[in-house]
């Protein structure tokens, strides 16, 4: 952001969440958003511009959850470095108001946080693909368990000769959810998306790949702020144009997270579809040595006894690991594929830096 950073009120910060942070403001404590995270490091927004954060040690140790960790979307009271080029320290997190967040697999209690205090998410499918209705479902559950109010998007009506079958199956689906018909190339819905996110609100756009999900952005931005599919091709042939943006203050001043993690968050839901397709399988690798294991070679693995005992049908277990193996491949391409992440700049410069 070269230097100029969004306002506290325009990153959505207002009299409830200062009420929240007085004890922390009078310990010494500045109010900033978290932008990106990459393991315990983040990039912060706040009253002071741009900053690297880090998470002590000793708040991880402490840490019932990984979820009780800092995520993108959270507000967080950081001391000031006292050395020139050190990360701020991030002290507190404040209580979130929502969250989007899946169980992690095998682990009851545990939830794996994706980002959070977001308003609105934007479940996008296009109407030029299957319609995936459990998708929606997933995804719709997804927010009303974190408190997120969701909004289904139909993209590229223009390809679509009578799309409103599709818009019935959605709307039968999505309960109290507007669903919104939305054609990025004419700005069909546009206007809808937008009263969605208003001055202070924060949303995501969350669907498969190829769905339109930056092409609406940009929509809604008024230019190209994100590259789309077309944008990407030809960086590859070394015409750069746009970088990535992982958080985009629109023009009337609703914000959007779009980081790579919330793009990946259709492969966390065909994750999940794994785990429903094959249950049998799930169930016997609660038995397996290690929690972990790949049912390749590992030692103690009760997947691949069971399929030597006859008990499995080796077909069966030969394409639940074709179709891991397809999410675990999705997972690196997508990786290669992003442009890369801006990394997040000290407050100042770092002599030395890495
Ligand atoms: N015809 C038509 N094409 C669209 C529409 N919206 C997006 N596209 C095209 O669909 C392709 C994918 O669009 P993107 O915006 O890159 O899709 P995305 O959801 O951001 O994809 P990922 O970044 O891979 O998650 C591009 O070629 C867009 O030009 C639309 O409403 N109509
Ligand atoms: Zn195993």
């Amino acid at each position: 952001m070269n230097g100029h950073t969004p306002s506290l009120e325009v990153l959505g910060w207002d009299t409830a969440w200062e009420d929240a942070f007085r004890p922390h403001r009078a310990a010494g404590l500045r109010p900033a958003r978290v932008v990106t995270q990459e393991k315990y490091r983040y990039l912060l927004w706040g009253e002071e511009g741009e900053c690297e954060g880090q998470v002590p040690g000793r708040m991880v140790r402490l840490a019932q959850s990984d979820a009780e960790l800092p995520k993108v979307g959270d507000w967080v009271g950081y001391r000031v470095p006292g050395a020139r080029g050190q990360p701020a320290r991030i002290e507190v997190v404040l209580p979130r108001r929502t969250r989007l967040a899946r169980k992690v697999a095998g682990r009851e209690t545990e939830e794996q946080v994706l980002v959070t205090n977001v308003d609105v998410a934007f479940l996008v499918q296009a109407l030029d693909q299957t319609f995936q209705p459990r998708l929606l479902e997933r995804m719709l559950l997804m927010c009303l368990e974190g408190g997120v109010q969701p909004a289904v998007v139909l993209n590229k009506a223009d390809l679509c000769p009578d799309p409103a079958a599709l818009v019935h199956e959605a709307r039968r689906r999505a309960g109290d959810a507007p669903v919104i018909l939305t054609c990025a190339r004419t700005g069909l819905g546009v206007e809808e998306l937008r009263r969605l996110l208003p001055a202070g609100r924060t949303g995501v756009f969350i669907g498969p790949s190829g769905v339109g999900k930056s092409s609406l952005i940009n929509r809604l931005y008024g230019e190209e702020i994100q590259p789309t599919a077309e944008v990407r091709e030809r960086d590859h042939k070394g015409r750069h144009t746009t970088t990535w943006r992982e958080l985009i203050v629109l023009p009337d001043g609703g914000l959007v997270i779009d980081t790579p993690g919330i793009r990946e968050f259709h492969l966390w839901m065909a994750g999940e579809g794994l785990h429903e397709a094959f249950p049998d399988i799930e169930l016997l690798a609660l038995r397996c040595k290690f929690r972990d294991c790949q049912h390749q070679t590992e030692p103690g693995c009760a997947v691949r006894a069971a399929a030597a005992a006859g008990e499995l049908d080796p077909e069966r277990l030969a394409s639940y690991l074709k179709l891991r193996q397809e999410l675990d491949y999705l997972h690196r391409i997508r990786h290669w594929q992003r442009p890369p992440r801006q990394k997040p700049r000290p407050l100042r410069s770092r002599p030395g830096a890495d």
